[in-house]
């Protein structure tokens, strides 16, 4: 198990200045050649302090529907809480192997929980360049901190501290997406569990590559999601897929990267857009990524809001439990 850990494939391929066969992407996936160069529009950024609310739904409406991704700044998060999520969360990745193995995700347990990489190669029988860390971080009912690294000591309460500081920015954000519907700013939130809304924190760690050119991090996808809200280190590495070409994101410092989500696609019978989006990685530096995925409670029943189907828009997708989309999405089956 323990050397198939992208981090130790990591330290041996620097060596060889080489990556294993597994990883290197076929043709058209290759973001040596896949990546556009030329001006690449940049991804909108949202101002949540704006004191004019209209201004702020319409920006985050033009931004999800056009991009399905966008900036938030002036979120309200102190910068210290976010800076100690991530001190904590790289400290963890950079433990003896032996004692990160002890929290590695059990392949018969429920829950999604624990340190892992994929360890099956994908469609395109390929591997990923990343290993992760996943675990719930609200409700209180399903979160499990005896689960959650012990190490570094302050893990626990560095991670409770951004839970609290972000609930509040996720009910924002969705209040806003629910306004750009035309529905009261409670109703989006409502049709995706309300107080059971979901969220899992995944840890992204992107070791440094030896051929950037030829591998991916997390390989082309939407996500699942309602929504999902992330906070990068200082490496670059994030791309979106928009008019036709895969374009690298630019980071503004601070900001929480708000990604759109098949849910949110779904409810509003497409108004929304979720991104397509995938990550590469860097020759010297170690990237990692926190992502926040705001899912609905499994057994929750999820379709295009009745309010927004008529005669002349009909419902563009089903109506399904949560739990049978994740099912199919993760095994690449038709929805
Ligand atoms: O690392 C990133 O910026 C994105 C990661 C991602 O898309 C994911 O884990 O779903
Ligand atoms: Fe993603």
């Amino acid at each position: 198990m323990e050397d198939e850990r992208v981090q130790a494939i990591a330290s041996l391929s620097k060596a060889l200045d080489t990556i294993p066969s597994e990883f290197i992407r076929s043709e058209h996936e290759r973001p040596g050649t896949t990546t556009f160069h030329g001006p690449a529009p940049e991804i909108p950024v949202v101002d949540l302090a704006d004191p004019d609310r209209d201004r702020v739904v319409q920006a985050v409406v033009k931004a999800g529907q056009e991009w399905g991704i966008f900036q938030l700044v002036n979120h309200g998060i102190p910068a210290e809480v976010i800076k100690e999520v991530q001190r904590v969360g790289r400290e963890f990745f950079e433990l003896p192997q032996e004692e990160k193995e002890a929290y590695a995700m059990k392949p018969e347990s429920e829950t999604l929980e624990g340190y892992g990489s994929k360890l099956q190669k994908d469609l395109e029988g390929k591997k990923a360049w990343v290993d992760f860390f996943f675990h719930n971080i609200w409700p209180q009912s399903r979160v499990n901190p005896s689960i959650w690294p012990k190490n570094p000591p302050s893990y626990r309460k560095a991670n409770e501290d951004y839970t609290k500081c972000l609930l509040r920015v996720v009910d924002e954000v969705l209040a806003s997406l629910s306004l750009g519907l035309g529905l009261e700013e409670q109703v989006l939130k409502e049709a995706l569990g309300g107080e059971d809304l979901e969220l899992l924190l995944k840890i992204n760690y992107y070791p440094p590559c030896p051929r950037p050119d030829l591998a991916l991090g997390v390989v082309a996808h939407t996500d699942m999601s309602a929504i999902t809200m992330l906070v990068p280190n200082e490496v670059p590495g994030l791309q979106v897929f928009k008019d036709g070409h895969w374009s690298d994101a630019k980071y503004v410092p601070n900001a929480i990267v708000v990604h759109i989500g098949d849910q949110i696609e779904i409810v509003s019978n497409g108004k929304y857009k979720s991104v397509l989006h995938r990550t590469t990685v860097n020759k010297e530096k170690v990237r990692m990524s926190w992502p926040v995925f705001c899912s609905p409670p499994e057994e929750m029943v999820v379709g295009p809001l009745p309010q927004l189907v008529s005669n002349e828009s009909t419902a563009k997708y089903k109506t399904k439990k949560y739990k049978d989309y994740r099912y199919c999405k993760i095994n690449k089956l038709p929805q």
